[in-house]
């Protein structure tokens, strides 16, 4: 990898395809998606169920290989990484957080984000402080030493957030992740997610069904089918699109 040259991307792909055999069929779960992303920007990936979203998310994470087509994550062709160097890419330069937010019950709130440092080998003083930093940011200073059973929803969703970002990644990636939230927290949520993003330059993607969370993203990418079928790239598209649907 060169550390040289900073690509414009933080992600890209290029005409990505998916498809799972059936008894009737292949399924086309993703067909032909070129997206890109830079550093600091926050984007939603919406569209009906069954469009492809969650698939593409678990392209984009390097879980699930594509059938077709290139990913490029920090200009690195992932296709061309040993599955060795995939799973350390991994670790290093993707956080996620998913709708069961995956908090390992008998630790803390700061040892779950600390255990990305640790996985990453950098668990060290300053990690450790800006483990707390990060978490006191986003409102749970007083909760670090609760374990996540002890914590409300919104609260582990946050400490889910924390741990996405805690270890620099060049790509946070969200599955629904105010799914279990009431409005207010849903909100408060994402739009910390969002503040965070910004501030720190990562490139995130946020899958969500609920429309009324595009409100904090800087650019939405509608799929149906598989295909990426329509963009909204200015604040106010993405809230006419935001009233027009939440009106319904
Ligand atoms: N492991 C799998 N094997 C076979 N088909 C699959 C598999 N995973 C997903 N699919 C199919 O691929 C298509 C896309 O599914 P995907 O879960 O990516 O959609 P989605 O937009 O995330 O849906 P939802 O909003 O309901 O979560 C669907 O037709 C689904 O049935």
């Amino acid at each position: 990898m060169n550390a040289q040259t900073q690509p414009e991307f933080a992600i890209e792909t290029r005409v990505v395809v998916k498809t799972y055999p059936s008894d009737f069929g292949d399924i086309q779960a993703v067909d032909g998606v070129s997206l890109q992303v830079r550093p600091g920007e926050f984007v939603a990936l919406v569209g009906p169920s069954g469009s492809g979203k969650t698939t593409m998310l678990s392209i984009l994470a390097a879980l699930l290989k594509p059938t077709a087509g290139e990913i490029y994550l920090d200009g690195q062709n992932m296709h061309e990484l040993s599955e060795n160097d995939l799973v350390t890419l991994r670790r290093e330069k993707i956080g996620f957080t998913f709708q069961a937010n995956n908090l390992v019950p008998y630790l803390t709130a700061v040892e779950n984000v600390e255990l990305m440092l640790r996985l990453n080998d950098k668990l060290d003083k300053a990690g450790k402080l800006r483990a707390r930093e990060l978490l006191a940011r986003l409102g749970l200073g007083e909760r670090l030493n609760n374990l996540t059973g002890q914590l409300s929803g919104g609260q582990q969703q946050r400490v889910a957030i924390a741990r996405a970002l805690i270890h620099n990644p060049s790509l946070v990636l969200a599955d629904e992740p105010t799914a279990s939230l009431d409005t207010e927290r849903a909100y408060q949520v994402v739009e910390t997610f969002a503040g965070l993003i910004h501030e720190q330059q990562r490139a995130g993607i946020m899958v969500t069904h609920d429309l009324r969370m595009c409100e904090f993203v800087d650019r939405v990418l509608q799929m149906r089918d598989g295909k990426l079928v329509k963009e909204y790239t200015d604040k106010a598209s993405i809230m006419k699109m935001v009233r027009g649907r939440a009106n319904d």
